[in-house]
């Protein structure tokens, strides 16, 4: 089903049933480096597979869902499993058991380079990104010219995106990323701190973006950004959920503890 990026969304869901994701680190077997993995704290467990490989346990028997109006925010320590699950429900990554189920199209916008090609023009990726999220070519046409304002770029929009400054690249991210809504918005806090102009301007645009989507879910270390957002929260620790709920419970309990 195509849904235009001025739509406002009836129904989504997204559902993480028993998740485990764990990724093999090779040449493991280094006492070194399982010296240095055992120390990090905060990180995925350590285990090992069937061949006796180590791997990172980056998330552990992790269930959530979520539904319409649901502004979630992941919070926790470096390391905890929050760019994991991000991905795991993005379908970047696979579980390695367990099912993520999802109703809605999802929009990931955690990794500046997602879905920006750096081989074809700004206008070029533009149309890519509405192509790939289902958009007839007539209706990303007539929203060019306004994306093309937004970003800022110009002429540049016109070369390969590999030319571009990081400053011009997070515009035309930005730009992408925005530029038809998703009914699921996944999203990591480097879009709310970007240079202050830009995001003075960019302000407008991410909320009437966030306000259209369904669900939102934010990776952020930021209490006020959280607050700000969201209206639901989980903290990961060590690739398990250690809280879910309320925003407000679950920052008080987080911020005691980081004070504690
Ligand atoms: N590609 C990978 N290969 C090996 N281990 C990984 C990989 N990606 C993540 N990990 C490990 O999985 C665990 C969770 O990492 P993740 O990036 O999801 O944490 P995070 O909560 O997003 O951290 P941060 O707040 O620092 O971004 C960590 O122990 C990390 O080292």
């Amino acid at each position: 089903m195509t849904i235009s990026a001025n739509h406002s969304v009836e129904h989504s869901e997204l559902s993480l049933d028993n998740v485990s994701v764990s990724f093999p680190i090779y040449h493991g077997g280094s006492r070194s480096l399982k010296k240095s993995l055992l120390f990090r704290g905060s990180g995925g467990q350590l285990a090992s597979d069937a061949s006796h490989r180590i791997t990172v346990e980056a998330l552990r028997n992790v269930s959530m869902e979520f539904r319409t109006g649901d502004r979630v925010a992941l919070i926790g320590n470096n390391g905890a499993g929050k760019t994991t699950l991000l991905r795991v429900m993005a379908g970047i990554y696979e579980p390695v058991t367990g099912v993520v189920k999802s109703c809605g199209r999802i929009s990931p916008m955690f990794d500046i380079s997602l879905g920006i090609d750096g081989d074809i023009s700004g206008y070029d990726n533009i149309r890519l990104r509405g192509l790939i999220l289902g958009l007839p070519a007539r209706e990303i046409e007539e929203r060019m010219a306004d994306i093309a304002e937004f970003t800022e770029l110009g002429d540049y929009l016109d070369i390969p995106v590999r030319t571009y400054s990081s400053g011009m690249m997070t515009r035309l991210t930005f730009a992408v990323a925005t530029c038809f809504s998703p009914e699921i918005l996944l999203m990591d806090e480097w879009i709310l701190a970007g240079d202050a102009g830009f995001l003075a301007k960019a302000q407008h645009r991410v909320e009437a973006f966030v306000e259209q989507a369904g669900i939102l879910v934010l990776a952020s270390h930021s209490t006020e950004i959280c607050r700000r957002w969201c209206n639901k929260a989980v903290w990961m620790e060590r690739g398990e959920v250690k809280m879910a709920g309320d925003i407000s419970a679950v920052l008080d309990s987080y911020n005691g503890v980081a004070v504690a």
